[in-house]
């Protein structure tokens, strides 16, 4: 039986794509919310979903600072099931076109949440449900680092477009990125391809490019084989713009950071529409369903 079948689709949403990474730092918010941006810039309905409980990044990024811890206990409207109706859901907030969710939008940015581990595929799966997200031709999930949770449950229970891995150019980052792939592959869910972030430096005084870390030239076949979905330089306007809350591809859009990003946005596009291309090729004429069992036949 195919894998993606157990899974659930979520409705009104055309691509669910998670964004990964063996290794915490190495650049994972900061492409999420840039490729989140590019792609609404470029015309698409899109959706963003910190997926990080622990250390939520993404409203820092997009402008929203909670500096107050929450007083009262935030509790959720448990949505297990995707047909929560629209006036229960909660709503996201707009910014930069996407639509955006963050654990981090109900407590403060120095209160800890502790949900315990197993717990995380859990919440994550109810913000999937219980955000009104509307329509969207793309919901990009930023991963915590990693290959535990809420990774596994949401490879197990939700049918996921694809992933994209991050990962810096260093040889340690470049291990622990080709464990996110064999996870992603182990659980059926297709790898669309790596972001290569801090890829060399951009001087701030003379706009060149120098390589900061040392590149790895060791092969590594879960990664070399995936297609470099782009390259993205370091350059400190990034952290600096992304702290105050300004997406480089919106606050700097002519940077090669800004360029970078645009590239990734248009590879993952492409990366998807050949996808789809490929699987309506491979369509059964008959429903796999049935021919699985999962009900009886009428005639
Ligand atoms: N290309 C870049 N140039 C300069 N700084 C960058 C670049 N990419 C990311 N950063 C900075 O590196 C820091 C870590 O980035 P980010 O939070 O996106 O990483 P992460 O992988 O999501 O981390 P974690 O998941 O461990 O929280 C941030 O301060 C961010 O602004």
């Amino acid at each position: 039986m195919s894998h993606q079948l157990r899974r659930e689709q979520l409705e009104h949403i055309g691509a669910v794509i998670v964004v990964g990474s063996g290794k915490g730092g190495v650049g994972k918010s900061t492409v999420s919310v840039n490729l989140a941006v590019s792609l609404a810039r470029q015309g698409a309905r899109v959706g963003l979903l910190d997926g990080d409980a622990y250390g939520p990044s993404i409203p820092m990024m997009v402008g929203v600072r909670k500096r107050a811890d929450a007083k009262a206990e935030v509790i959720l409207p448990l949505a297990e099931r995707k047909d929560l109706a629209v006036e229960k859901k909660i709503p996201p907030l707009q910014r930069y076109g996407i639509k955006i969710m963050s654990v981090g939008f109900f407590i403060g940015e120095e209160q800890a949440v502790a949900p315990i581990a197993d717990a995380l595929g859990m919440l994550i799966r109810q913000l999937l449900y219980s955000v009104n997200w509307g329509e969207l031709d793309y919901l990009i999930i930023d991963l915590p680092p990693g290959t535990s949770e809420p990774q596994a449950t949401l490879c197990r229970e939700i049918a996921l477009t694809g992933a994209i891995v991050v990962t810096t150019p260093q040889e340690i980052a470049r291990v622990d990125t080709a464990k996110a792939v064999t996870m992603f592959q182990r659980a059926h869910v297709p790898v669309l391809g790596v972001v290569q972030n801090m890829d060399g430096f951009v001087c701030p005084h003379c706009g060149q490019t120098a390589a900061i870390f040392p590149e790895s030239h060791e092969r590594r076949q879960q990664l070399d084989e995936l297609p470099l979905l782009g390259r993205i330089p370091l350059d400190p306007a990034a952290v600096t713009n992304g702290d105050k809350g300004y997406p480089i591809v919106v606050s700097l859009v002519d940077s090669p950071v800004a360029v970078a990003f645009e590239h990734v946005a248009a590879q993952v596009v492409q990366q998807i529409a050949a996808r789809n291309a490929q699987a309506s090729e491979q369509q059964p004429t008959t429903l796999p369903d049935k021919e699985e069992g999962h009900y009886e036949r009428e005639d």
